[in-house]
């Protein structure tokens, strides 16, 4: 089919856009932020952690690889978070994935700046990346209803 999906097949079709994928990492109602280091005009803007699926490679083992190469975590790949979001004048889409850590694995910021767990509220108190602005907006009200459940909150005594 000659379709944008590019979801693990192998083969880069040639007109393609080129994937961006992102984590959503999602961890008691918060989702992980991080701040990008480079190049100068976004660093210090925010975003999922991810990058560019490599020829050959599925969405979520880049999602994998790129969590273990920027966090130094293990992470189980979900559902898809929003829609694809066409960048760099069409010739990229970014798509984003709910992610969860596993074996109690602890991100480190190794290629960012800073990081920050988010809630719902806290979601516009960083600047992200323009084209994560759909995204966030997805991501408000499924980090609100997580928010929202008796793990979410803090312990009383
Ligand atoms: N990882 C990530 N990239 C994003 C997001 N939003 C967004 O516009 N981008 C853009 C920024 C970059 O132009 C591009 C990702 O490229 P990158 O340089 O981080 O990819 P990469 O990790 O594979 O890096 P490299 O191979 O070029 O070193 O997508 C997002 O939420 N997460």
């Amino acid at each position: 089919m000659r379709t944008e999906r590019g979801n693990g097949g192998g083969q880069a079709a040639r007109r393609d856009p080129k994937v961006i994928v992102g984590a959503a990492i999602i961890e008691d109602g918060r989702v992980l932020a991080c701040a990008r280091s480079a190049p100068p005009e976004v660093a210090g803007m925010w975003e999922f952690p991810g990058g560019k699926v490599e020829p050959g490679e599925s969405e979520t083992a880049a999602l994998a690889r790129e969590c273990a190469e920027e966090l130094g975590v293990r992470v189980e790949i979900g559902d898809r978070v929003g829609r694809s979001v066409r960048m760099a004048h069409g010739r990229s889409v970014l798509k984003v994935y709910a992610a969860r850590l596993l074996h109690g694995d602890r991100p480190q910021a190794l290629e960012h700046s800073g990081m920050r767990w988010l809630s719902a509220a806290e979601l516009d108190t960083v600047t992200w990346l323009p084209a994560d602005a759909p995204i966030v907006a997805v991501l408000r009200p499924l980090l609100a209803s997580a928010d929202a459940t008796p793990e979410g909150q803090a312990p009383d005594r």
